[in-house]
C-alpha cells in the first residue's frame, strides 16, 4: 500500500496537500486542472521533491527521505528519457544494470520486456531510427525491467496519436496487471484514464483527493470535475 500521511508540498506560492493510501496493485488516474500539481505529487512521491511535511509510506515502511534509484518506484515520463547514442536493447538493459554489464538472467528480462512490448527485432536499432510508438515501447520496456512496484506515468504517451495512445496505455495497463505494480498514471485525456485506471485521485484547489472509483465519481463529481472534463 502507498500511503501519503498528512503531506504538504510548497513550491513557491503553490500549496497542495494530500492524505490517503492506495491499495497495492491498484491503476490510478491522477486528473485535475492544469497546473493543479499532479506532476509535482509524483514527483514527491518518486522522491524528486521533497514535502515540506507528511510522510510517504510504502508497505508501511516510511521512504519520505529516501532517494529516488532507493525508492520502489520507476518513472516515465513524456519526452522518455532515451540516450540517443545507445541501441534499443542497450536502453532497455539501463533499468536493470547502468553499467550494462548484464547476467543471463538480465538478458532474458531484457528478452522479455522486448517481448511484452512487441520490439522483438529492434533491439539493435538507436532511438532516431525508430517512430515515436516504438521509443515509447522502449521506455515503457525499461521501466519494466525494473520491476518496480510503484510506477509513476506522467502524461507518458502524450506526444503520440490517439490510436497509440490508447494502444500504449492498455499495454501498460495489461503488463501492470500481470506484474501487481501499483500505478499512477496522469492524463488529460478522460477516454484514457478511464481505459486504464480503476481510481481517480482529483487534483485542485490545494488538494490531492482520496482514491475513488469512477462510479463514485460520475455519481458525487468533485468540485470542478464536470467542467474539466466538459460534460
Ligand atoms: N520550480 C517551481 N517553482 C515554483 N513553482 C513551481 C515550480 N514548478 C512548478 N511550479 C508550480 O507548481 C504548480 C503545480 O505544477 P505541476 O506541474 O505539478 O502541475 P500539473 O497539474 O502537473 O500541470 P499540467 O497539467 O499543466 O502539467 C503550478 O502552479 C506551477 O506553476
Amino acid at each position: 500500500m502507498l500511503t501519503l500521511d498528512d503531506l504538504l508540498i510548497i513550491q513557491g506560492d503553490f500549496r497542495l496537500s494530500a492524505e490517503f493510501s492506495l491499495p497495492t496493485g491498484s491503476a490510478v488516474a491522477v486528473l485535475g486542472p492544469s497546473g493543479a500539481g499532479k506532476s509535482t505529487l509524483l514527483s514527491v512521491i518518486g522522491g524528486f521533491f521533497a514535502p515540506r511535511s507528511g510522510r510517504v509510506l510504502w508497505q508501511g515502511n516510511d521512504i519520505t527521505d529516501v532517494a529516488p534509484a532507493k525508492r520502489p518506484a520507476a518513472h516515465l515520463f513524456q519526452d522518455n528519457n532515451l540516450f540517443p547514442h545507445m541501441t534499443a536493447a542497450q536502453n532497455i538493459a539501463l533499468g536493470i544494470k547502468p553499467n550494462l554489464r548484464l547476467s543471463v538472467e538480465d538478458k532474458r528480462a531484457v528478452q522479455d520486456a522486448f517481448e511484452a512490448t512487441g520490439l522483438s527485432g529492434l533491439g539493435d536499432r538507436s532511438p532516431s531510427q525508430l517512430s515515436g510508438g516504438q521509443q515509447s515501447r522502449v521506455a515503457l520496456a525499461r521501466v519494466l525491467v525494473q520491476r518496480h512496484p510503484l510506477v509513476l506515468l506522467d502524461e507518458p504517451f502524450s506526444a503520440l496519436g490517439p490510436a497509440m495512445r490508447k494502444e500504449m496505455t492498455t499495454l501498460a495497463r495489461e503488463v501492470g496487471a500481470k506484474t501487481g505494480a501499483t500505478m499512477l498514471m496522469v492524463s488529460h485525456d478522460l477516454a484514457d484514464a478511464q481505459a486504464f485506471a480503476d481510481h481517480v485521485v482529483w487534483v485542485a484547489d490545494g488538494v490531492a483527493h482520496a482514491p475513488r472509483t469512477w462510479a463514485q465519481v460520475e455519481a458525487d463529481p468533485p468540485t470542478g470535475y464536470r467542467d474539466y472534463v466538459g460534460h
